[in-house]
């Protein structure tokens, strides 16, 4: 797993979380939090969208922890922990809200919410070419990491390919 100093020097080359805020640096990785205010009802399961877009180079993976704060309160985190190597996007956090008490939980805009934590991967590169690439992004937002990619990364990532994905991407939670 990458330390601290690793994480940021890769964040500072390829805009592994943006927007990057340090103060949500936590130990050796970043804390993910949500782009809305979100109530969730006794027993409802929602997906929330990460306000931050990450992008996973590609000799890297990711992994996804909900902290422990909102796992006391009864959220449970639902869906896959992982992030290809790769990925650029927003990230639909599923959630459940299996409160003891059958209250409503509610998480804050800005409220540190899911470790994001980066891990080396060996072998030659297969970067995520899968249907939430770019998920959630505005048009000025792809164009960045389009820029990005194929300034540092053309050799292992095909932009062309980028392009032909982020023109069918995944725009609004409900077509996920
Ligand atoms: O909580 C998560 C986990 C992953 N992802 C993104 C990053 C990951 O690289 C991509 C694909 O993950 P996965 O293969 O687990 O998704 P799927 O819905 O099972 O994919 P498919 O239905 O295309 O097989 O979705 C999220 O947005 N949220």
């Amino acid at each position: 797993m990458l330390g601290y100093d690793e994480f940021t020097k890769l964040n500072a080359r390829y805009r592994v979380i943006h927007p990057f805020n340090p103060e949500l640096m936590d130990g050796d990785g970043y804390v993910l939090t949500v782009r809305d205010d979100v109530e969730i009802r006794y027993l409802e399961h929602r997906n929330l969208v990460s306000h931050e877009i990450v992008f996973v180079p590609p000799d890297h993976v990711a992994h996804l922890t909900a902290k422990s704060r909102f796992g006391r309160l009864g959220i449970s985190f639902l869906n896959a922990a992982k992030v290809h190597s790769g990925f650029v996007g927003r990230l639909a956090l599923e959630v459940v809200n299996l409160n003891n008490d059958r209250d409503s939980v509610t998480i804050r805009k800005g409220e540190p919410f899911m470790h994001f934590e980066l891990m080396r991967r060996e072998g030659a590169p297969r970067p995520y070419q899968g249907r939430y690439m770019f998920q959630f992004m505005d048009d000025a937002e792809v164009e960045m990491y389009l820029e990005l990619i194929g300034r540092e990364l053309g050799g292992s990532m095909d932009v062309d390919i980028l392009r032909e994905l982020a023109e069918g991407r995944v725009r609004a939670v409900e077509e996920i």
